[in-house]
């Protein structure tokens, strides 16, 4: 069950559950099963299917004859769109979780409900009277024989064949034998997969997917999932869980470093152009300028091919968190999540700061440029976490880049509850004046030429460091 739910999760459908039975169960077995009464069960389905306008039943563990007669009877009373049934009689370690009596009612009535039964081999074997299932040939015969008995589709899954041979699914529509392959993953964490794959497919279904196409995207799910959790340790057994929510995982630092308004004090934004003409790799810049003392770090980099992008972009992540100092993209969402950034900055033009934030996630950093009070009072209610405000003085950097001035930076800080960084023409001749503004929530400045068009950028960076310094204390 808990799998199931997780599986709709990342899916994105809701699901809604009906326990039959609580087990106690962990990554080495199923130690205990304990049954709920079948009239409480009954009661459950009425409370769900009364409610909701539910698409899909999918069934797991059914442990006696009146369960599946509770079942049978609530489905004909709130019909849905589709029901799958994944025979769940005996559990991957080899524990049975429904007995031999139950046959007869999921052969004769049960299956016939089906719009697709998903049995694995022993399960297979077990429907059909203890029938031998060894090869892919078997499998093929198997999904036939159940399909005589009633289900519309049916899918024989392949995963417990020898070690040696793809893993093989094989699904028959009544009329065509497909054959599904998939690429055996080494890993000892499979516990859950029967159910989760129903329940995908399940999900997929709910969409309003057609059969096959349902259980060839559930397939791809399961098998990303097995794989992106396939050197996990949890438990102590033979067969431990795997990752459901990978999607929230794949852009997620292993440690993730929460943003705090100081780290906007000295913003170190790099330009290719301005590295290269000097001779200096991005990396060497990135880390020339936290030796100096920036506090955040952007790559802007506006002429690089994508892959490039992303490798430089890796390496200057792993080089800022060696330091402690969080790394954003400028503009690149994908550059972000495949280089595991901690965030991105986007101007007005850019991917709008929400859809920003609904594909990164609630911890990354997004920063979006505010030229207006209006543009100000939006990025807090979007979810940014900063606003770069500017082109505080002309700059050459960013072409026909409107000067707001000091009074246009001060507007955007009043309008805001956000923190703001100042950008645009800011250097150690007028940093100080910046800062001496004096409203609370700026915080400091983003400076991209003061520090990448010097020769030697830690020494820049440096001497704009003790100026900043100096004005806070000042403003103190
Ligand atoms: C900290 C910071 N503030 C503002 C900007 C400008 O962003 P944008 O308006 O999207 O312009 P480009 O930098 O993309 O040319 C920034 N990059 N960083
Ligand atoms: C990216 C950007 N956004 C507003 S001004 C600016 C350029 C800042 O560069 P510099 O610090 O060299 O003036
Ligand atoms: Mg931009």
């Amino acid at each position: 069950i808990q799998a199931d739910l997780k599986a709709c999760a990342a899916l994105g459908v809701y699901c809604s559950t009906v326990i039959t039975a609580v087990t106690a169960q962990n990554t080495v077995g199923v130690q205990g099963v304990n049954i709920l009464p079948e009239d409480f069960v009954a009661e459950q389905m009425k409370s769900v299917l009364s409610d909701m306008e539910v698409d899909v039943v999918k069934t797991g563990m059914l442990p006696s004859v009146g369960m599946v007669k509770v079942l049978l009877h609530s489905i004909k009373e709130y019909p849905v769109q589709a029901l799958v049934v994944d025979p769940v009689m005996v559990a991957t370690s080899g524990d049975v979780l429904a007995g031999s009596s139950v046959l007869p009612v999921f052969r004769e009535e049960l299956l016939p409900m089906a719009d697709l039964v998903t049995p694995n081999l022993k399960e297979a074997s077990y429907l059909l009277g203890g029938m031998h299932l060894e090869s892919v040939a078997d499998m093929r015969s198997a999904a036939k024989l159940i399909h005589d008995m009633g289900p519309r589709n049916v899918l024989v899954k392949g995963g417990d064949l020898p070690a040696s041979m793809d893993a093989v699914d094989v699904f028959f529509d009544g009329e065509n034998l497909y054959e599904l392959g998939s690429k055996r993953i080494n890993t000892r964490n499979t516990h859950g997969t029967g159910c989760t794959l129903a329940s995908s497919i399940a999900a997929e279904l709910a969409k309003g997917l057609p059969m096959l196409s349902a259980v060839k995207i559930a397939k791809r799910y399961v098998e990303t999932a097995l794989n992106y959790g396939k050197d996990m340790t949890i438990g102590r057994g033979p067969q431990g869980p795997f990752d459901h929510l990978l999607k929230l995982n794949v852009c997620r630092s292993v440690a993730p470093r929460a943003f705090s308004p100081s780290d906007l004090f000295l913003y170190a934004v790099t330009d290719s152009g301005m590295n290269e003409q000097w001779g200096r790799s991005i990396t060497d810049a990135v880390k020339a300028a936290i030796e100096g003392g920036a506090t955040i770090v952007q790559l802007r980099e506006k002429n690089l091919e994508t892959r490039d992008f992303i490798e430089a972009a890796k390496e200057c992540v792993s080089i800022c968190h060696s330091k402690g100092v969080p790394i954003l993209i400028n503009d690149r969402v994908d550059v972000a999540l495949a280089s595991v950034a901690d965030g991105v900055h986007v101007g007005q033009s850019d991917m709008p700061v929400s859809l920003v934030r609904s594909l990164l996630g609630p911890e990354k950093i997004i920063g979006v440029s505010c030229k207006t009070q209006e543009q100000a009072q939006e990025a807090w209610i979007n979810g940014a976490d900063y606003i770069g405000s500017g082109g505080v003085f002309p700059t050459n950097t960013k072409a026909n880049n409107k000067t707001i001035g000091l009074d246009g930076l001060k507007e955007v800080c009043f309008a805001s509850k956000l923190p703001v960084v100042a950008i645009g023409g800011i250097g150690l001749s007028n940093a100080h004046s910046v800062m001496e503004i004096n409203v609370p929530n700026l915080e400091g400045v983003a400076v991209v030429s003061a520090l990448f068009n010097a020769e030697c950028v830690s020494s820049a960076t440096k001497q704009l460091h003790e100026i900043l310094k100096q004005a806070v204390q000042t403003r103190k």
